[in-house]
């Protein structure tokens, strides 16, 4: 059921906030409380998937709920558990920012760890190198993660605040995930979106540090714009959803040039689909997940640079450059790409930050690139 009252967060904000899910885009924000199932089958047993979301969905509308709602995250890797909160009612409404002043004190932070060190990072980059030699592997995301230890334990839901008022255009989300942790982050990147008949789908790839000196953001847009490598990689992404997205759709169209999508702390290169689906075309969760994993955050071929990347990173990416949104009952939904996140757990936060690599990339250049991507989170959460 769909609330109206605009004051619906200071309602909210007494809840467990572990229980409540938000998803905000920089025209509205979606909170949903009253979780009455989670569904955790992995998004590779596809049919079972459709079953359960179709049961849970069924099971509410016998009870008289007429507009259920499932807010949740899917796993980079999809064999892992996914995490779908099914909920009975939620409030949709314009994005405003929130009145609230939040200090910096608030997130004052104890310590930071590396879970991958600047050497292992670097070490990977080349074997990918070496990888694009001796394997057909074209391109290859690599990550890293970092674990932040704050002074207090984090209401998520004031997290979720901060990263919207210092990111007006990102798809914000605070979503609850297993063993009590909160998917937290801002991200820039539309994997795909359906309302009706219409599709939409905003890949990101290439991308520059944004600085404050917009001379400087001007001369780098250009140089991104300019760059073969870059375009390289963006190009990979685009070929990649246009094969999969095109069997959906009776007409698609791409944007011509890729343009400047900026960020609170990147310049990216981001094209736009804009389609119309074919009758009978599959929801939005599913047209999302056969454009899954993008090549934006695994690689091309997919399952080689997979591989790679399960075998070379030295922890478990969970949630990250997964899948993260919504979707109703008509099968109307918006999934964004899970980056620019973090995993939050009382008063711990795992980090993550990747970038792509292709032939001609520079492994000191691209640690720099993930540390400047890791600024999303690190930077909202620092003197404002
Ligand atoms: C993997 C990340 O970002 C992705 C990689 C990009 C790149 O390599 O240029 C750009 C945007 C995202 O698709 C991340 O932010 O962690």
């Amino acid at each position: 059921m769909q609330k109206s009252s605009s004051r619906f967060i200071s309602d909210i904000i007494h809840f467990d906030q572990n229980e409540v899910s938000v998803f905000a885009t920089s025209e509205h924000q979606l909170f949903a409380l009253d979780c009455v199932a989670t569904i955790t089958t992995p998004a590779s047993q596809r049919v079972t998937l459709n079953q359960k979301i179709d049961q849970a969905f069924a099971s509410l509308y016998e009870q008289g709920v007429k507009d259920p709602i499932l807010i949740g995250a899917i796993p980079f890797d999809n064999t892992k558990n996914s995490a779908l909160n099914v909920y009975s009612s939620y409030v949709k409404e314009p994005r405003d920012a929130f009145i609230e002043q939040i200090t910096s004190d608030n997130f004052a932070i104890k310590n930071k760890t590396r879970i991958t060190s600047e050497t292992h990072f670097k070490n990977s980059v080349s074997s990918a190198l070496s990888a694009f030699d001796q394997l057909a592997i074209e391109k290859i995301v690599l990550s890293q993660s970092l674990e932040v230890e704050f002074e207090h334990s984090q209401p998520p839901l004031r997290m979720a605040r901060q990263l919207m008022n210092k990111n007006p255009h990102a798809y914000t989300f605070a979503i609850p995930v297993a063993n009590g942790h909160v998917l937290l982050g801002a991200s820039p990147e539309l994997l795909l979106s359906r309302h009706g008949n219409q599709v939409v789908s905003n890949p990101l790839a290439g991308s520059a540090r944004r600085t404050n000196d917009e001379q400087l953001n001007s001369k780098h847009a250009a140089n991104l714009q300019q760059s073969s490598k870059d375009n390289d990689e963006h190009r990979f992404v685009v070929d990649n959803i246009a094969r999969n997205l095109a069997p959906h759709c009776c007409h698609l169209s791409i944007s011509e040039q890729p343009h400047i999508l900026e960020t609170s702390s990147m310049l990216h290169l981001s094209s736009i689909f804009t389609g119309q689906l074919r009758q009978g075309a599959a929801n939005a969760l599913n047209l999302a997940l056969d454009l899954h994993p993008t090549p934006a955050v695994c690689g091309t071929p997919t399952d080689l640079a997979k591989n790679f990347i399960l075998e070379n990173e030295n922890y478990d990416r969970q949630y990250y450059t997964g899948l993260v949104g919504w979707m109703d009952s008509k099968g109307n939904g918006e999934w964004v790409v899970t980056i620019r996140c973090g995993l939050l757990f009382d008063n711990r936060m795992t980090l993550y930050a990747g970038a792509g690599i292709v032939k001609g990339s520079d492994a000191d250049a691209e640690w720099h690139e993930t540390e400047s991507k890791l600024q999303t989170i690190l930077g909202a959460f620092s003197a404002s």
